[in-house]
């Protein structure tokens, strides 16, 4: 199967050092919600992996996450496009859990969802920890200059990390 893994802050939508705590603070980078629909409608299966410590620190709640998350699926199913697992780690940087990014933990689920293998599989992300969770599990690790890419460049980046403008030149790649 074609599978695509996608971090959200910073790639599918603009992110913010004060963090995403609304629906109306979630705002999309539209190239990125038309380079989902162009993937998922040439057969690309579209997953998402996401850390969102903010449930954690109290600064929104499941349901607040879950109204961004169908405003996602919404808009790319606008364009004849789907958006497929989504899944996130609600936990904070102390709580020692298996899925918050660096660690690998939500990349293997979505493989074990899909009951496929994860070598290869290019994970899109914008900062390090999207990088070395790529790089834990065999995934091809790609960094975009969105979100906090630009700081993320500024370091030095995990031998073979693809980089990319956009989730849309991505996708250009992918189709090419
Ligand atoms: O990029 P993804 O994984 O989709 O989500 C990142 C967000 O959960 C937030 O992650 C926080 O990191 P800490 O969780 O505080 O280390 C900060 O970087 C925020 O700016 C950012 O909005
Ligand atoms: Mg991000
Ligand atoms: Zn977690």
């Amino acid at each position: 199967m074609n599978l695509i893994i996608l971090d959200r802050d910073g790639v599918i939508n603009q992110d913010s050092d004060a963090y995403i705590k609304t629906l109306d603070e979630w705002i999309p980078i539209p190239s990125s919600i038309a380079a989902i629909a162009r993937l998922s409608k040439a057969g690309w299966t579209v997953a998402v992996a996401t850390n969102q410590s903010g449930i954690a620190r109290g600064y929104y709640d499941l349901a607040t996450l879950e109204s961004m998350h169908a405003r996602l699926r919404e808009l790319v199913a606008e364009q004849g496009g789907e958006v497929g697992l989504i899944v996130h780690c609600p936990h904070g940087p102390d709580d020692g859990c298996d899925c918050r990014k660096p660690k690998p933990g939500m990349l293997k689920q979505i493989a074990a969802h899909y009951a496929t293998d994860l070598t290869g599989i290019w994970f899109v992300g914008d900062t390090s920890g999207d990088l070395q969770a790529a790089l834990a599990v065999d995934c091809q690790p790609v960094l975009v200059k969105t979100g906090k890419g630009e700081r993320t460049l500024a370091k030095p980046l995990p031998p073979g990390t693809l980089v990319f403008d956009d989730l849309a030149a991505v996708a250009d790649r992918l189709l090419s």
